[in-house]
């Protein structure tokens, strides 16, 4: 008898942030399970006509290759894609070898390359590191930084219970100023067994903060007078009554007049860190230099302290990267996204978007206060959740 292939499910590109975290996720989680999925009006709330941009059609190439999937649609531009996944042969030989390169030919967001592929090498049961080189833009508009990843991504994915992912940036690529391309290399240890259900709920006190300043070479001084000032103004919003709170500023010139990026990551006693970033977008000219470096300070530490004053355990963006781990996990996963006006924040755009691609993809369900049981993702196998199994079994007599 004839394998029975399951319908692709179909996921609709304009629901909720419409873009292309979409699509990321459902690849992700598509090449894991084994499940078809079939993408309509890609990123179809995007100006610009939306469909594929280079970013997502590399990431979608190289889960392709490494899960062995037929994939109708593979276009720049391309509205419309079905992915069919077959894991089988089991590992990829790069990821075998433990050594993964995905290159990109313009600026693309590094960082969102990674995001696309993350939970396939963690969850793909390879049993050594893999070094994962990518080529692109390390600063990227609207996505996260570089310095976001290894500061606030990589230790809050430890704290959750993912093998501390390292990092080099051999060069940096950039969207502002003159495009230019970089590259990274990132150290993922594979789990070989489920994620246990991780519980974001403990704050604990900010103890320190850490200020990354990328930035014309001549603007450092004004930037580490300007961070002091706002550090002695701030100080109680920031620290609350920490007595001797720890507070590290480091420069790296930017090689460029109109590349101006600030990060703050604050650190708490329970190892928690939140973050918020500007890479500056805003017009650069001549003998009219002199509020920008005031402005992006007081940006950034006003949303750091938002950030802050909310009390939950993490920051907008990390909460958006928590939700496809959640749903990975084995248990219920807690993650507490702050208060504000006695009201629990409501997750973001892209969070629910991930949520909503999870439930249709894996059958989870996100509670409104950000909990969610999931599907006891096994490595190894990749076997996930009873009824699956059942469904597996099922499939299996039918075949023989
Ligand atoms: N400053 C930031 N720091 C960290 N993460 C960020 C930041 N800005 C955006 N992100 C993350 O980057 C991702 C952006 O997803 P989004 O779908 O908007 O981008 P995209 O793939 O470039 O697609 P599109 O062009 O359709 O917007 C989200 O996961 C979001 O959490």
């Amino acid at each position: 008898m004839a394998p029975i292939r399951p319908q692709p499910i179909h996921l609709e590109g304009t629901t909720l942030e419409g873009g292309g975290q979409l699509l990321r996720i459902a690849l992700g989680l598509s090449s894991l399970t084994n499940k078809p999925i079939t993408i309509t009006n890609i990123r179809g709330k995007r100006s610009g006509g939306g469909g594929l941009k280079a970013q997502h059609l590399t990431s979608m190439l190289w889960l392709g290759q490494a899960s062995n999937a037929r994939i109708g649609g593979a276009g720049l531009k391309s509205k419309e894609v079905t992915f069919t996944p077959n894991t089988l042969p089991a590992l990829h030989s790069d990821i075998a070898a433990g050594h993964v390169s995905i290159g990109q030919s313009t600026p693309g967001s590094i960082n969102l390359v990674l995001q696309a592929v993350l939970p396939y090498l963690l969850f793909c049961g390879a049993r050594e590191p893999v070094r994962l080189r990518i080529t692109g833009g390390t600063n990227v508009s609207n996505s996260p930084s570089y310095d976001y990843v290894e500061q606030v991504l990589f230790p809050m994915l430890a704290v959750v219970g993912i093998p501390l992912i390292t990092s080099t940036c051999h060069s940096r690529g950039w969207s502002t100023g003159s495009t230019r391309l970089g590259s990274a290399t990132f150290t993922i240890t594979p789990l070989t067994t489920t994620l246990p259900a991780f519980d974001l709920r403990d704050r604990g006190r900010i103890e320190s903060v850490r200020a990354t300043v990328l930035a014309p070479r001549d603007t450092e001084q004004d930037f580490r007078d300007n961070l002091d000032l706002m550090f002695e103004k701030r100080q109680s919003r920031i620290f609350g009554d920490t007595s001797d709170p720890q507070i590290d500023i480091t420069f790296e010139p930017s090689h460029h007049e109109k590349r101006y990026y600030l990060l703050l990551v604050a650190t708490t006693s329970t190892g928690i860190k939140l973050g918020r970033d500007w890479l500056y977008d805003g017009g650069v000219r001549a003998g009219k230099t002199t509020q920008i470096v005031p402005n992006i300070v007081r940006k950034v530490s006003d949303d750091l302290i938002a950030e802050i004053e909310h009390g939950g355990c993490v920051d907008e963006w990390m909460r958006d990267q928590l939700v496809v781990f959640q749903a990975l996990a084995e248990g219920a996963s807690q993650v507490d996204g702050g208060r504000r006006d006695d009201r629990p924040l409501e997750p973001s755009l892209h969070a629910r978007t991930g949520m909503w691609v999870a439930e249709k993809v894996l059958g989870v369900e996100f509670g409104d206060e950000g909990a969610c049981e999931g599907v006891r993702f096994v490595p190894e196998s990749g076997e996930w959740r009873k009824e699956e199994l059942v469904t597996k079994a099922v499939e299996t007599l039918q075949l023989s």
